[in-house]
């Protein structure tokens, strides 16, 4: 077997032309372009009318956060909690029993997907030594394991986890930290180096050299395990397209991350901090039981769907926040610049870098617990719907109004040119759910769900375009 493994972990066929991953029967809604300093995007191949779903798709890769990994089943991420009286039916894992599968469909699933937690990965887990990593580092290991167990399902002729890996190579990775910081530092002028990506380079090392003795405890190849310039990589794909899965809220109102989610399609969605788009998931959502459970529809309410927030015309660039929307600017440049290695430009960055600080302190709330939830759940950071991203409704054609003067008409095409404090205020104020603590997203139902209606991602709320107006009327 070992003489299967390609010397290079990502399979040489792999390339940047995303046209080779795209299967969505929606693609023809879309397109992949380049976009100057971002790299590629998706764009509107035709006009898109506020709520309708513009992308709709299964994860790659998902996998459970340690320390949470016993709530939730190990194959697609449900919530036991949420099974109610079926929670009967918990699978413990034959191999472990730590953790477990919501049903028997599941526990299938799993076994028979090599970037699931099947018995080779479960081995892989259970031979890591976990002793004193954070729970982040114990996460990224899941996410190697798996990664090394698709690697050997490639090499013993697997087709279909030869594609997976395919896909993992086609996910953009932002430069090494040590490189965007050190760029950083000569815009900002200044010669001192970055110890953080030292640091992590070490925190790497050591993850490789545990993952690499597990590899070897359970007899698999040492190939079988990534180089160190391969890891490094790994995760930083990992940390620019996962999707953080929030949990249901606790009693105490606390929102924790579930696991990852790692989709091919919607990681071509560029951030931008008013979006187009809102991502919706809802990994709570009704199993399929009785004869109707099979492997697909056990992991069916994994998807991830992506809504546009109000009409988009042909040829225009779709984009997601990657944070929740009332960031202020400075917590958004950091993010940007820390986790995925990009100076945002947008049209609100550039107008609220023109604000004075007392001026963009509306919308901040960053000490706000509530906030950093949120942020987690969002992409990548990973990142989504999760309700984040388990994201999803308004008052449908488009933005709000951006100019008054020419009549009041609602924003078209990109608002570079008519952004402002008034512009920006009304969008968030649209746009951002209005239940205290949530910073989810409002957005259009998908066609045919009420007109002038708009749903929260995050916490489900409703709100009716005339509430909105009523919001709005009361706010001045
Ligand atoms: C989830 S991927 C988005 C798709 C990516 N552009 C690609 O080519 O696959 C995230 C990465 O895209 C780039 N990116 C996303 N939004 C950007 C923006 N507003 N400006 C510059 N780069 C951006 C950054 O490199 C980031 O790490």
């Amino acid at each position: 077997m070992a003489s299967a493994i390609s010397s290079s972990f990502f399979p040489r066929s792999a390339h940047l032309s995303g046209f080779e991953v795209i299967t969505n029967p929606v693609w023809a809604m879309l397109r992949i372009g380049e976009v100057p300093g971002k790299g590629r995007g998706l764009f509107a191949a035709r006009d898109i009318k506020a709520g309708e779903v513009v992308l709709r798709e299964q994860p790659l890769l998902l996998y459970p956060q340690q320390s949470t990994a016993a709530a939730f089943c190990s194959y697609c991420l449900r919530a036991f909690n949420s099974l109610g009286s079926a929670a009967e039916a918990v699978v413990p894992c034959g191999n472990c029993g730590r953790v477990g599968f919501c049903s028997a469909t599941c526990a299938a699933a799993a076994a028979a997907d090599p970037g699931s937690h099947c018995a080779a990965v479960c081995a892989l887990l259970s031979a890591c030594n976990m002793a004193g990593l954070s729970d982040e580092q114990q996460t990224a290991l899941q996410f190697l394991a798996r990664c090394c167990n698709l690697r050997l399902a490639a090499a013993t002729g697997q087709a279909a986890a030869a594609a997976r890996m395919a896909a993992l190579a086609a996910l953009a990775a932002p430069p090494p930290l040590s490189q965007h910081l050190a760029q950083q530092q000569h815009q900002q002028g200044s010669a001192v180096q970055a110890e953080s990506s030292i640091s992590s380079t070490m925190v790497v090392q050591e993850l490789l050299g545990r993952l690499r003795h597990a590899v070897a405890a359970v007899g698999a190849p040492p190939e079988a395990a990534p180089t160190l310039e391969e890891t490094l990589e790994l995760l930083r794909k990992e940390g620019a397209n996962g999707y953080g899965i929030m949990a249901p809220s606790a009693p105490d109102g606390e929102r924790r991350i579930r696991g990852t989610a790692i989709y091919s399609q919607a990681s071509l969605i560029n951030h931008e901090c008013l979006p187009s788009l809102a991502r919706f998931d809802c990994f709570d959502g009704t199993p399929v039981a009785g004869a109707g459970a099979t492997a697909a529809t056990a992991g069916a309410h994994t998807a991830v769907e992506f809504r546009a927030l109000h009409d988009v015309p042909a040829g225009e660039e779709l984009t997601q926040s990657y944070f929740p929307l009332p960031w202020p600017l400075a917590d958004r440049r950091q993010r940007c610049q820390e986790d995925y290695g990009f100076t945002c430009t947008c049209p609100r960055c550039q107008e609220e870098a023109t604000w004075s600080e007392a001026g963009s302190e509306d919308w901040e709330t960053d000490e706000d617990a509530g906030m950093e939830d949120a942020a987690a759940a969002e992409q990548a950071h990973g990142s989504g719907c999760q309700a984040p991203d388990h994201h999803h409704h308004e008052h449908p054609h488009q933005p709000p109004p951006l100019q008054q003067e020419d009549g009041g008409g609602a924003a078209e095409g990109p608002v570079a040119e008519g952004m402002d404090a008034a512009y920006i205020n009304l969008f968030l104020l649209k746009f951002v759910c209005p239940a205290e603590g949530c910073y989810g997203t409002m957005a259009p139902p998908a066609p045919p769900g009420p007109a002038d209606h708009y749903e929260c991602n995050m916490c489900g709320r409703w709100r009716t375009e005339a509430e909105f107006m009523a919001e709005l009327e009361a706010t001045h």
